[in-house]
């Protein structure tokens, strides 16, 4: 990215910036992981220093893999025949899969705004920044409650909550990465 490009968010330093395009990129590549076959959501904790401390993707529980359906809540009137009773989400197992003692202060970068259950756990967890791609369920009762509970802790807790804005930039990123150049 040129020197000179402007920022999409003006608040943001350039670091920040590009920090966000790379740390995105990395949860977008572990969405690719998810066995969903609707919606792959990817999530990477950072921490304050810059380093990757957790990584997750929405997947079934450990040991259950192929043994839940994943079929959607409009496909069967038993919600027991339906993933949302079962799947981990990939906030969830960033939190759990964490590498370091805690996530405090930490930024969650999460390609699906985070429903109401991410929403208590990443507040409970300390986490500080929420960075996330799509709210493509923003009409959704469990997203409206997430920005709720996001919103109303981000005054004792400091909690920033921001949408990505540069899709291009991690196109790019991805597209420059020539593995076997020299
Ligand atoms: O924050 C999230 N994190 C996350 O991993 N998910 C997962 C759960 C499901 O596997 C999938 C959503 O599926 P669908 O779009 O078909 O409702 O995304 C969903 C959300 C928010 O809804």
């Amino acid at each position: 990215m040129a020197s000179n490009t402007k920022l999409p968010q003006d608040n943001l330093t350039r670091r920040q910036y590009k920090d966000d395009v790379y740390f995105m990129s990395v949860a977008l590549m572990f969405a690719k992981k998810s066995p969903d076959p609707s919606t792959q959501v990817g999530a990477c904790i950072v921490n304050e220093g810059g380093e990757i401390v957790g990584v997750g993707f929405n997947k079934m529980p450990d040991g259950c893999e192929g043994k839940f359906p994943w079929k959607h809540d409009t496909e069967d009137e038993d919600p027991l025949n339906t993933k949302g009773m079962y799947v981990c989400h990939a906030e969830l197992n960033a939190i759990v899969n964490k590498t370091s003692v805690d996530v405090k202060g930490c930024t969650i970068y999460v390609t699906l705004f985070p429903c109401n259950e991410c929403a208590k756990l990443i507040v409970q967890s300390g986490i500080k920044n929420v960075v996330y791609l799509s709210n493509k369920h923003k009409e959704r009762n469990g997203t409206k409650a997430a920005f709720r509970i996001l919103d109303e802790a981000s005054t004792p807790k400091n909690i920033i909550c921001r949408q990505f804005e540069s899709k291009q930039d991690v196109r790019d990123l991805l597209d420059s990465i020539d593995p076997f150049a020299e």
